[in-house]
């Protein structure tokens, strides 16, 4: 069941049906709704439309899925099937051809925390459900065995052939929606439609959950100061809070492997389960968690007269809104030129009930991928000094990856943070996209080898039946790629533009997220024409389509608004942690310490 109609009920503009008509359709709604299996049939209908951006519904599509047989089957799944006259490329091929690198150019303007931000806010807005563990046993395969396309498994292949010995990597696909489809078009209606788990609105559900039995998990119910949970049994160097560790143990985050006394760090309990993949993740939940706890207090020190309900809600409208401030105002400029931002996005005017905020499928399965080439082999600790630390030195990325020890043991969140501020960011050239960190290294829970975060993005976008790259760039108006040379300008590097021709044999078959990445940014951003369209459409459907936008009508007051408008991340990350020498904007990297002592590589 969807949290958002939860949200701080007492702020929220109400809207009530004007009509019996509508009354009538929204009651043939709710029992259409039943008969296909939706659960949440205790959301109160009062309102028009209480599942949209709500956790747990289908992705919206902004163009009609395409599956090789209509309904279900992903792109690539029949191998005789031919786009255009030729076979879709296997996914591995172009990852291990043209997307895997070996190193990475540096930003010249941002810190390492715009990538970090990216991931951590993308937790936030959608989450794809997998499928269950049910479908496979349902089916009876493993699809950790199998290199067979057998529902719900689709591998990815590391050759065409079809017989013989085989390897391959383990893919699951997505789970289907189960239930058809409201649109007018039949053929639509019946198609498979992936779910977003939790809320797209932005309003920190990675810190509160985004299902009521979730956050009542995270709270500490038994003060009246309305905080949430800690962790009993460890403190950071200065006494700090940490993150509870999560219920079900022996949990499967990675042991430090030279822990004589065997002493475990679980994975941490956050309101988004993956705050355990990465350390500059983890470090992100740990300071927000630590920011609700901090104004809980507060308030509570100015209002002892609040029950612990109504600090827990107040401090969460306020955690909230901070999501939204650092991610339309600090964040998303730096992505998007300041043309796209005003043509895409523009000036807050309102909330428009009319605009509908889920998530769209192209947004998670392709746009806001664009950070994956953009993450960094190596994570950077750095000390006081914003040098090298001595204890705690650089470490590849496939060896922090779910290593929640490395926080508790090696120094806290604070070597981590600063090498997130101090550490200039890493960009993508088109010979230079997906660290190989990821693209060989990759680690995923349950997944017991090594994984491919290029072929796993190329492969869920065919999984859902995404269209194809020309076709997005159709949708924001900008001309199909239908010779070389255009290829060649978009890339702006002729030997990579003739691989991809060679690789992908027609320009209507690249799939959208790598035809995403390979354009080359427009002047002053961090993603091209494609990306821009598509990340400015959705984060402004985010933003107007949001009740509870923090700069709604009667959301804060006008005084509130402008103490909010003051925050800011690097206020943030002085308030919580240890760091009290932070540039005003944590993304900027220029005012950075020059480090010292270490090679260009490590640095860039
Ligand atoms: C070390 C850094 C990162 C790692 C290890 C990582 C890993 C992953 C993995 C394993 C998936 C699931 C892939 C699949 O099976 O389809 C994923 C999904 C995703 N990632 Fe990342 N990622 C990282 C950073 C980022 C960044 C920087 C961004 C954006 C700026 C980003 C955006 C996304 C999005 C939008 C999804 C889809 C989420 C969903 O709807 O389920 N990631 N990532
Ligand atoms: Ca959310």
């Amino acid at each position: 069941m969807a949290i958002n109609y939860l949200r701080n009920a007492k702020y929220r503009e109400k809207k009530y049906f004007g009509t019996v008509t509508k009354v009538a359709l929204d009651f043939f709604f709710f029992f259409f709704a039943l008969r296909y299996c939706w659960t949440s049939f205790m959301i109160p209908f009062v309102r028009q439309n209480p599942l949209w951006g709500a956790a747990n519904t289908p992705f919206v599509r902004w163009l009609p899925a395409e599956y090789e047989d209509e309904e279900r089957e992903p792109k690539g799944w029949n191998p005789g099937r031919l786009y255009n006259g030729f076979q879709l490329p296997l996914v591995r091929q172009v990852s291990q051809e043209i997307l895997r690198s070996c190193s990475k150019p540096s930003d010249d303007a941002f810190s390492q925390m715009l990538v970090e931000w990216g991931q951590y806010i993308n937790h936030d807005i959608t989450f794809t459900a997998q499928s269950p563990g049910t479908a496979m046993r349902m089916s009876g395969v493993d699809c950790l065995n199998t290199c067979e396309n057998v529902h719900p498994c689709f591998p990815i292949k590391f050759s065409q052939m079809q017989c013989g010995e085989q390897d391959c990597l383990p893919f699951t696909r997505s789970a289907p929606a189960c239930f058809v489809n409201c649109t007018s078009d039949v053929r639509q209606a019946l198609q498979r439609q992936q779910m977003n788990i939790i809320t797209s609105f932005i309003d920190a559900s990675l810190v509160y959950g985004s299902t009521p039995k979730q956050q009542a998990s995270l709270r500490d119910l038994s003060s009246d100061e309305g905080k949430l949970a800690v962790n009993e049994r460890l403190k950071d160097p200065k006494g700090r809070d940490y993150l509870p560790f999560v219920a079900s143990l022996p949990s499967p985050c990675r042991q430090d492997p030279n822990d004589v006394d065997g002493e475990r760090v679980e994975c941490f309990a956050a309101g988004d389960t993956r705050v355990n993949e990465g350390l500059p993740l983890t470090v992100l939940h740990t300071l927000f968690f630590r920011e609700h706890n901090r104004i809980a207090g507060e308030l509570k020190r100015i209002n002892c007269h609040w029950s612990s309900e109504t600090v827990y809600q107040e401090a969460r409208k306020i955690i909230g809104a901070l999501h939204q401030i650092i991610t339309m105002r600090d964040y998303m400029p730096k992505i998007l030129d300041q043309e796209s931002f005003d043509h895409y996005i523009g000036p807050y005017e309102g909330y428009d009930e009319t605009v509908d905020p889920s998530a769209s499928n192209v947004f998670a399965t392709a746009a806001f991928r664009f950070g994956h080439p953009t993450i960094s082999p190596i994570l950077m600790r750095l000390d006081e000094k914003f040098q090298e630390h001595k204890c705690f030195p650089h470490l590849r990325l496939h060896q922090t990856l779910f290593s929640q020890w490395r926080i508790v043991k090696e120094g806290g969140i604070e070597p981590i943070l600063r090498g997130m501020i101090g550490v200039a960011a890493r960009t993508v050239s088109p010979d230079m996209l997906v660290t190989e960190e990821v693209a060989q290294k990759l680690v995923v829970l349950n997944i017991p080898r090594e994984m491919d975060l290029g072929s796993l993005n190329l492969q869920r976008g065919r999984d859902h039946g995404l269209p194809g790259y020309n076709d997005w760039r159709v949708f924001c108006g900008l001309s199909p790629i239908k010779t070389l040379d255009h290829l060649k300008s978009i890339v702006k590097d002729t030997s990579v533009a003739e691989k991809i021709l060679k690789i992908y044999k027609h320009l209507d078959n690249i799939d959208v997220w790598f035809g995403g990445i390979i354009e080359s940014f427009n002047p002053n951003s961090r993603i091209g024409p494609l990306f821009s369209c598509l990340m400015g459409k959705q984060m402004k459907a985010l933003r107007d389509g949001d009740r509870f936008w923090w700069e709604a009508e009667n959301v804060f007051t006008q005084q509130q608004k402008a103490e909010l408008s003051k925050t800011s991340l690097s206020r943030i990350i002085c308030d919580n942690t240890d760091i009290k020498e932070v540039h005003p904007d944590a993304f900027s990297y220029h005012w950075a310490p020059k480090l010292e002592n270490m090679s260009l590589e490590d640095r860039k």
